[in-house]
């Protein structure tokens, strides 16, 4: 893991251009917000701007840690109970500031019109009725390891979490691609466009609400009918993509469907999923930390844990971030819109 813990003087700069932008967006969903955001980031501490930069480009670790940050427990109030309308007078404000301002130093931050009704900025945490989905907000079941939406061809580089609480250190799982000893896999048949991979359930259309922007709901209602023509008709892509000496990697096991895979392929892909999960490390985020995972050099997961649903359950808020914005304009309806429908 790459870490950074800010000191005193780090917190002692951050907090006045933290209020600075407090000041003038009392919502972390603005577009103009986000379109500022690289330009507000170049005021943050030098140190941190060149330990981002640094991750961004050499890509030292698949896991990078910016903790230090401070969470004011009594501040930000309790856990809501879902992720719906909790970035409306957010009291977490000053953390999402945060949080928007270190990820804009990776890349454009983004989102999808099929998850958390198009906001940019999810929350990550425990719903009622949700124990044993295969989802984010599930608590019972653990939540299986994956490149954060592996199905879609516009996935994010880096998907980032900021933590806001997590007091029975749950730990989020990850697998550094420079763990594994390649050497020891069937690489070239992983670099083969035969492995079937389905959207999860976090792009279905049940938790959609409506919006009252008809051309907005008109647009969602499509990219909802794209998805679900791709649950019908899978499609077949690579598992591993880049350099064949130090692959990237894109799976989501739990939505992948093996049949009328070759034997090679299979062996392959068996062969990769024992090695992940035998070398899966553990990380407990604890209040504050940011982290940021390369979507394209890990995949991540979390343990299964009981929730409370009494205001003090684990809350972290969550990022996608994309370092080729351009990559996505024919899925976006303008150049500056950060939702890919
Ligand atoms: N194996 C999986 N991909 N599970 C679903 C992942 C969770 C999903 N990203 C969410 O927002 O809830
Ligand atoms: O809760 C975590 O630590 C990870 C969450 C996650 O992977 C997700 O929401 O996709
Ligand atoms: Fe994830």
């Amino acid at each position: 893991m790459n870490k950074l813990t800010l000191t005193e003087e780090d917190l002692e700069e951050i907090e006045p251009l933290l209020e600075d932008v407090a000041a003038r967006y009392s919502c972390i969903e603005d577009p103009d917000l986000h379109r500022r955001a690289p330009v507000l980031a170049r005021r943050l501490p030098a140190e941190l701007l060149a330990f981002l930069e640094d991750h961004r480009l050499r890509e030292p670790a698949a896991l990078c840690v910016v903790s230090g940050f401070d969470v004011d427990e009594t501040e930000i109030g309790p856990t809501p109970e879902h992720w719906q309308g909790s970035h409306i007078s957010s009291p977490a404000l000053r953390c999402e500031i945060f949080f928007l301002l270190c990820a804009s130093v990776l890349g454009d931050v983004f989102g999808w019109a099929t998850q958390q009704d198009g906001r940019i900025m999810h929350d990550v945490l425990p719903i009622k009725g949700h124990e044993h989905y295969e989802l984010g907000s599930n608590s019972l079941q653990h939540l299986s390891w994956h490149t954060e939406d592996a199905f879609h061809p516009c996935r994010g580089d880096y998907v980032a979490l900021m933590c806001l609480k997590n007091p029975d250190a749950v730990e989020t799982m990850v697998c550094d691609a420079g763990d594994l000893d390649w050497s020891a896999l069937d690489v070239d048949a992983l670099f083969e466009s035969a492995f079937t991979q389905m959207p999860d359930n976090s792009h279905l259309p049940t938790n959609s609400t409506s919006t009252g922007d008809p051309t907005i709901q008109r647009l969602r209602e499509r990219s909802f009918k794209t998805i679900e023509a791709w649950n019908a008709n899978p499609v077949e892509r690579p598992v591993l993509f880049g350099d064949r000496l130090d692959p990237y990697m894109v799976l989501d096991p739990y939505h992948m469907k093996t049949d009328g895979w070759s034997e090679r392929s299979l062996a392959a892909f068996t062969g990769l999923c024992d090695q992940i999960e035998s070398r899966m490390k553990g990380v407990a985020l604890e209040p504050g930390d940011c982290a940021f995972i390369d979507n394209f050099r890990a995949v991540h997961g979390r343990a299964a844990f009981q929730a409370r649903y009494d205001g003090t359950d684990r809350w972290l808020k969550r990022l996608n971030v994309t370092r080729n914005l351009r990559g996505s304009r024919s899925w976006r309806p303008a150049a500056d819109d950060r939702v890919i429908y």
